[in-house]
């Protein structure tokens, strides 16, 4: 919900949720951990009645740890942080689960995939980015699909997820290594029909994670 029309917010979140999206993910930035600043709780908050779809606030900030209880009242049903924020710690992950809230890590582009191992057991997905985060409409960065599988083979049960660059063309490598969540920005906003992006999408997301939240 970054390529979205801001002027339309609760419009675009009926039109996603009538187009079958399964997850609305929420880029949360503060001008400081990313180079922009978007929305914070009170926007998700206000609209978490509008639809049953997972709720993902993916919290692009230095210290998520401060605004945490925040976006757990606002019924995010899964949370991100990145491994790199200044006060990453599992102590968050604990923090989210023992409200029901599924916990996410997130490993920036230039972050080894080995960052998840001793993580392990400890979040329920973990998101690769494959772009600098920051910005949407960006292009899927080399060496992305390889890094999924790497943190495909050491996260466990976990879900691997994926955000930044995805469309037609990437998803399916993308899948194909491993992810089976999908952050798709310009692939969807870009289109006329929402509904038939979601479709298009998901044919084309076929890879070991096939059934998964899409
Ligand atoms: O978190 C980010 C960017 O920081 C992403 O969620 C992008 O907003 C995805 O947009 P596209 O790359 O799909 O246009």
């Amino acid at each position: 919900m970054l390529k979205c029309d801001f002027a339309r917010l609760a419009d675009e979140v009926d039109l996603l949720d009538a187009a079958g999206a399964k997850a609305l993910h929420w880029d949360v930035m503060d001008g400081h951990f990313v180079p922009n600043l978007s929305y914070g709780a009170m926007v998700i908050a206000d609209l978490r009645e509008r639809t049953d779809a997972v709720f993902d606030a993916h919290l692009m900030v230095s210290e998520p740890g401060k605004y945490l209880d925040e976006y757990l009242k606002a019924g995010c049903d899964l949370i991100t942080v990145h491994v790199e924020a200044e006060d990453f710690s599992v102590d968050l992950l604990n923090r989210m689960r023992d409200a029901d809230v599924a916990a996410g890590i997130c490993l920036n582009p230039e972050t080894p995939a080995e960052r998840v191992r001793d993580l392990e057991g400890r979040f329920d997905l973990c998101l690769v980015m494959s772009v600098n985060p920051g910005f949407g409409g960006q292009s899927y960065l080399p060496g992305s699909s390889e890094k999924i599988a790497a943190v495909a083979a050491s996260s466990g049960a976990a879900i691997v997820g994926v955000d930044g660059g995805i469309g037609p063309d990437t998803i399916g490598p993308a899948a194909a290594a491993g992810a089976s969540y999908f952050v798709c920005g310009s692939s969807v906003f870009n289109r006329e029909d929402y509904a038939a992006a979601v479709k298009d999408l998901g044919a084309a997301a076929t890879g070991p994670g096939s059934g998964a939240v899409r």
